[in-house]
């Protein structure tokens, strides 16, 4: 059996507006960083202990993987930064607030363009800084491959052959594994996991800052799943996600 670690980053200050974030490089807010020292905590407390990190290149994912390394005595650790494990790209909604965007679009259109597995948010004007070739941290990534706007499909299609290629042989090869990422890249890795259907997957929201621990079978198949916290907490935060998208 294998046991594999996934967390979303901690509260980040456009979590905290409620804002559209996708590419945008935004920090962790000081809730976030407790809720990210919280969860080096438990997940020292639970026992659990990792070999190796995977993250993306945004500060979010790879400051909650430091404070989760600094609370585990894990510095030494190696850590592979991947734009595959990114956020799903909001295209022209990043930056917007939720709510406004209800109001302004009526919560089904939200909705869609939140948690449509095919069906993505307009896309950004090439112009805008954000267009990742713009910047420095993409420069080796084929232009083809940035994308303009993500659908779920689209972040799966960039994410899963990299599971598949590089994070699962090394689970495989008995390295316990941490994967420190976002809220919608790692709906594209459950799904996978869990073969959730295209249709059930709008309902999945993922809480910031809660270990989620997998344990697998030697296909890499969950026997189980759970999230290190208190499961009436996390039912709330699972709703509180959801509910970024309602009319206030
Ligand atoms: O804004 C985003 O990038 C994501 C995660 O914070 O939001 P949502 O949950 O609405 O997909």
């Amino acid at each position: 059996m294998y046991t594999l670690v996934l967390i979303r980053h901690g509260e980040s200050l456009w979590n905290r507006e409620n804002r559209f974030t996708g590419w945008r490089d935004v920090d962790l807010s000081p809730q976030g960083i407790e809720e990210a020292r919280s969860a080096g905590k438990a997940l020292r407390e639970q026992g659990l202990d990792f070999d190796m990190a995977y993250t993306s290149v945004l500060k979010r994912a790879i400051r909650t993987l430091w404070l989760i390394q600094e609370e585990m005595d894990l510095m030494w650790m190696p850590v592979i930064r991947t734009w595959r494990l990114n956020e799903r790209h909001y295209g022209a909604l990043t930056g917007l607030n939720k709510t406004e965007t209800v109001e302004k679009y009526g919560e089904e259109q939200v909705h869609i363009w939140r948690r449509s597995y095919d069906i993505p948010p307009p896309a950004y004007n090439p112009d805008d800084q954000d267009n990742p070739a713009f910047h420095r941290r993409y420069q080796e990534i084929q232009r083809s491959d940035l994308p303009m706007t993500e659908c779920l499909k689209d972040t799966v299609a960039r994410f899963i052959p990299y599971w598949n290629d590089e994070i699962a042989p090394a689970v495989r090869s008995g390295k316990q594994v941490l994967i420190t990422a976002h809220g919608n890249s790692l709906r594209a890795l459950v799904k996978h996991l869990d073969q959730i259907s295209d249709a059930d997957i709008p309902d999945l929201n993922i809480p910031t800052g809660i270990p989620l621990v997998y344990e697998l079978d030697a296909n890499l198949k969950p026997i189980k799943h759970y999230y290190l916290g208190d499961e009436e907490k996390v039912k709330a935060a699972m709703e509180a996600v959801k509910n970024q998208g309602k009319a206030k």
